[in-house]
């Protein structure tokens, strides 16, 4: 477990001094209680472990990430011929993908801001990083001198914290900018699951665009599977990048246990799970946004954000003022200035709240969050 005594050097360190309190409303992973028909599949998981000591292995996964992809709209993913690599989570894919890339360029132009494990994940390997503001992506086409100085453009969509998804016209454009300059477009879909914006077949875009293009999914945020997770690493069949190579290096393969839950989730959500989360997810906004509803100078800066996080501007105060004084009342929330990553003090007033909590937690949370901001 990371050193975090000293002051937590990035946002995960603050999510480890989380993990262990009762009201932690500090990482975006699913800690809520199983559905009833969630609490099935868990049941059956001998069952599931029987028939998966008896199938081969590229069956699971093929059935897996099937289910899951076409829950999600994403009826073109490349489903065949070794386009789809199965990672313990996502930042397991973001590492090899990273790594991958690094052979090939030595700058990206990155989402900013985002989640600050990417921008760390790419340092990681020596590349150079170019924010590129929330706004420059979603306005209009980029400038192409930017297009011409990096060997990729990473977009997290729906974005983290804010929950901005990219639309398919965006997409589109952006996909046909980065055929123009070879440049690979990458995307981070982690929030996707939350968000029915973000269910277009994004596929369908970037392979009629003729990009070099990779997807990073994460079945992570979504359920409350106690990390048993699968980050899938899609990529173009000319995206040029030694990823399976790369892939071979870290892993074998991951758990076809894991693959099947997730298929039987997959197909739970299918079922009218999917909507019953978007409904908790929404109801637990609501909570938070009215519990806080006239506290001064507190606003919340994405009305449109369907993601399992909200943010709120805390005014004068710091974020890290309240995030500590929360800490007085054993609430973890998440202070944002490290979504920030090139220039951290433009997040130094906002804080994130975890939504994908019981509807308890979120209602204690949010009054002595009103008690804090009130005081
Ligand atoms: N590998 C890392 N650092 N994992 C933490 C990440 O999953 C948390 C996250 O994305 C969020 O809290 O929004």
């Amino acid at each position: 477990m990371q050193d975090t005594q000293t002051s937590p050097g990035n946002l995960t360190q603050f999510e480890y001094l989380a993990l262990n309190s009762p009201l932690n409303l500090s990482d975006g992973h699913a800690r809520q209680a199983l559905t009833p028909s969630q609490t099935s599949i868990i049941d059956a998981l001998p069952d599931l472990w029987a028939d998966a000591v008896k199938r081969p292995v590229e069956e699971i996964e093929h059935d897996s990430h099937r289910a899951y992809f076409e829950l999600l709209g994403q009826h073109s993913y490349p489903a065949a011929d070794g386009r789809v690599l199965s990672c313990y989570s996502s930042s397991v894919a973001m590492e090899i993908f990273a790594r991958s890339l690094a052979t090939t360029t030595d700058a990206i132009g990155l989402v900013h801001p985002t989640f600050d494990n990417i921008p760390d994940i790419l340092r990681g390997v020596g590349l150079r990083l170019v924010p590129v503001e929330e706004e420059q992506l979603h306005g209009g086409d980029l400038d192409p001198a930017l297009l011409r100085s990096v060997g990729c453009l990473f977009v997290t969509t729906p974005n983290n914290p804010t929950g901005r998804v990219l639309s398919e016209e965006r997409l589109r454009r952006l996909a046909a900018q980065c055929a123009d300059h070879g440049v690979v477009l990458t995307l981070d879909t982690s929030f996707r699951g939350f968000d029915t914006r973000a269910h277009y077949d994004h596929y369908a875009v970037l392979e009629a665009s003729g990009c070099r293009w990779v997807v990073i999914e994460d079945t992570g945020k979504l359920w409350p599977t106690l990390e048993l997770k699968i980050g899938w690493l899609v990529s173009a069949a000319n995206v040029g990048l030694p990823l399976a190579k790369v892939y071979s290096d870290i892993l074998l393969g991951v758990s076809p246990l894991v693959l099947s839950m997730v298929r039987r989730f997959a197909e739970e959500a299918a079922g009218g799970g999917l909507a019953e989360l978007h409904r908790f997810i929404a109801g637990n906004r609501a909570t938070l946004r009215e519990g806080l509803a006239g506290v001064p100078d507190v606003r919340f800066p994405d009305p449109d954000s369907r993601a399992s996080v909200e943010r709120l501007d805390v005014g004068p105060r710091t974020g890290l003022e309240v995030w500590s004084a929360l800490r007085e009342h054993n609430v973890f929330a998440l202070p944002c200035h490290q979504f920030h990553w090139a220039r951290p003090e433009e997040g130094a007033h906002s804080l994130r709240i975890a939504l994908s909590r019981s509807a308890a937690s979120v209602a204690t949370a949010t009054a002595a969050l009103r008690t804090v901001l009130t005081r």
